[in-house]
């Protein structure tokens, strides 16, 4: 059976459920100089669904989610990308199926059409007034943001425009990276119902760090715990409820971040 053949299984309450990966890890560890940050994780994330990545501060998962776009390369190990061995797609082809958004993303000085823009004027391509309205339109914010200064928004809609400029690319997958610790809770919300409403109506598959862990439960459909380099916990929502392991449910309990 090959990797792509594949599937997790999910138990739910009542039903098995069978996820095909968008993104597959196979023994993938990652070492600088002497310090092993990850240790022979082996996981999938599963495909059209929304994965929340949790773990205590410096377990390694800023690392994994850069190895889903080819920012890094492992070590040891093999990542799959919809079936296929990282190397062997070239890295704008990477980067445009699978989007990256961080906490600060950056919004540079400039019209929010010209922050849309950017990445495509740098291939050489024009964006029509009618494009970036749509997409725009699709993270919720109207016509008349196209014109406002990037700098001048809440960091809600910069948020928004930072996921917008990922949508252009028409990426399948989309990488948070705590996108949401620094918004208020208003903002914080719209922001969880634009990524839920992408992950349904769109079927983009997420992968969602997040140091919340109300935030994980009430978001994913799937999640993976991580401690020290390791995949330590994953499965449906109900993996981040309980453990039987003494420190992943010390980590649950929040005792210690
Ligand atoms: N290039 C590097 N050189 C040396 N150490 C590194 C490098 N990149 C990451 N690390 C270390 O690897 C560990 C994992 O880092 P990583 O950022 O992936 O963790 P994290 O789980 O995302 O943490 P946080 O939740 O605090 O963002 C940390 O101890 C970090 O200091």
């Amino acid at each position: 059976m090959t990797i792509w053949e594949k599937v997790i299984r999910l138990k739910s309450e009542t039903t098995t459920r069978l996820y095909e990966p968008a993104i597959h890890f196979q023994k993938v560890s990652y070492k600088v100089k002497d310090t092993e940050i990850l240790k022979e994780v082996t996981g999938s994330f599963p495909k059209h669904r929304i994965t929340t990545l949790v773990g205590p501060s410096g377990a390694g998962k800023t690392t994994l989610l850069k190895m889903c776009n080819g920012l890094l390369s492992p070590t040891s190990g093999e990542v799959y990308v919809e079936g296929l061995p990282l190397q062997d797609i070239s890295p704008i082809q990477l980067r445009r199926q699978a989007g990256m958004v961080l906490q600060n993303s950056p919004v540079m000085d400039g019209s929010v059409y010209d922050n849309l823009s950017l990445p495509l004027r740098l291939q050489g391509k024009e964006l029509s007034e009618e494009k970036a309205t749509d997409i725009l339109n699709q993270v919720g914010l109207d016509r008349k943001y196209l014109r406002r200064n990037s700098r001048n928004l809440s960091g809600g809609q910069q948020q928004k425009v930072s996921i917008a400029r990922t949508l252009l690319n028409e990426s399948n997958i989309l990488l948070l990276d705590e996108i949401t610790s620094a918004l208020d809770p208003s903002s914080l919300r719209e922001v969880e119902e634009l990524i839920r409403k992408l992950n349904e109506v769109h079927q983009i598959t997420v992968v969602w760090i997040t140091h919340n862990l109300e935030q994980a439960k009430r978001m994913g459909h799937y999640a993976w715990i991580m401690i020290d380099g390791q995949l330590v916990q994953t499965g449906n929502t109900s993996a981040l409820q309980h453990s039987d392991d003494p420190s992943v449910e010390r980590f649950l309990r929040g005792e210690f971040k």
